[in-house]
């Protein structure tokens, strides 16, 4: 039987993150354990961070992202503010580089605790989102959802930022949109061959975005930091803002920078809930006593 890992219940802004110490060991977390671990209200969660030992000279670790499908993820802004985080209150290191299967990204701790993640290059191009077909114009494609006379939400634009996003810019209240029944329909739809993370999105300054997310693989999330990512650089890239913005999710505000040399920067907090022992083979757990009622006092 495999041993147990320790973990951690941490949240980016609700994103429900569990961040798994499986350092020094060669077994993974199955998708088995990530379906088990998403059905117990107690251990639900959006994204599994899997800290493996380092594979690449240079890297702090190598990190795996499960979604609570089961599926990876090549990217999750939120998670690697939880991974920064735990390994900064582990070893007092404020800078960090990670390896992840999309590349190479490095984070920083600053001294208020807000968590700087480099979230990379954006990629626009049809083939990188990817797109099931040719479109040249990726500010805006050809996609609706609702009557066909009166669409609902139609022509995102949409971006890579390691994983597939579709932004659907609207005029009102992000909440007057039922999220929960168009997510899955766009996140499965055949212009997607990869699936995509689906957002609606409310520009309300030339530096302020509000922004709901259907995340591929994990659903309705308080908030998805590669999609607040792929909002801020999508409304730049349409004229609708300026390149730095406070993007808004529902559980609370991100600060968005894309830089000069191109790189998108995520600002935001993460916040721990408490620690345990897991089974990487089933998802079977139990919380670390001691610790939980330190983490409370
Ligand atoms: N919550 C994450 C995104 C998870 C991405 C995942 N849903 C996918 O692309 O499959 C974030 O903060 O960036």
């Amino acid at each position: 039987m495999a041993a147990y890992a320790q973990f951690a219940k941490m949240n980016g802004l609700g994103n429900e993150i569990i961040v798994a110490d499986m350092r020094g060991r060669a077994d993974r977390i199955t998708a088995d354990a990530a379906i088990a671990l998403d059905r117990d209200p107690a251990t639900k969660f959006d994204q599994i961070m899997a800290i493996h030992s380092a594979r690449t000279g240079g890297t702090e670790a190598y990190i795996e992202i499960i979604n609570s499908d089961g599926s990876q993820a090549q990217a999750c802004g939120n998670g690697m503010r939880c991974v920064v985080q735990a390994l900064s209150s582990e070893t007092g290191k404020r800078e960090f580089t990670f390896e992840t299967i999309a590349g190479i990204l490095t984070a920083q701790e600053h001294p208020d605790g807000q968590i700087s993640v480099d979230m990379g290059t954006p990629r626009f191009d049809w083939q990188d989102i990817p797109l099931a077909e040719p479109f040249h114009d990726t500010r805006r494609i050809e996609l609706q959802i609702g009557p066909i006379d009166a669409p609902v939400l139609h022509s995102p634009s949409v971006a890579n930022m390691g994983n597939p996003h579709a932004i659907f810019w609207v005029d009102q209240d992000v909440w007057t949109y039922d999220l929960e029944r168009f997510g899955p329909l766009l996140e499965n739809h055949p212009i997607f061959p990869e699936r995509a993370n689906i957002s609606i999105a409310q520009v309300t300054s030339r530096n302020a975005i509000t922004l709901r997310t259907w995340e591929r693989g994990a659903g309705l999330t308080k908030a998805c930091g590669s999609a607040a990512c792929a909002a801020g650089v999508s409304a730049a890239r349409t004229g609708r803002t300026e390149r730095v913005v406070t993007v808004t999710v529902p559980g609370g505000p991100l600060l968005i920078e894309w830089l000069e040399n191109d790189h998108v920067i995520m600002t935001g907090p993460a916040e721990w809930e408490f620690s345990g022992s897991l089974n990487p083979a089933t998802g079977a757990w139990h919380r670390d006593e001691a610790k939980s009622s330190q983490g409370a006092a």
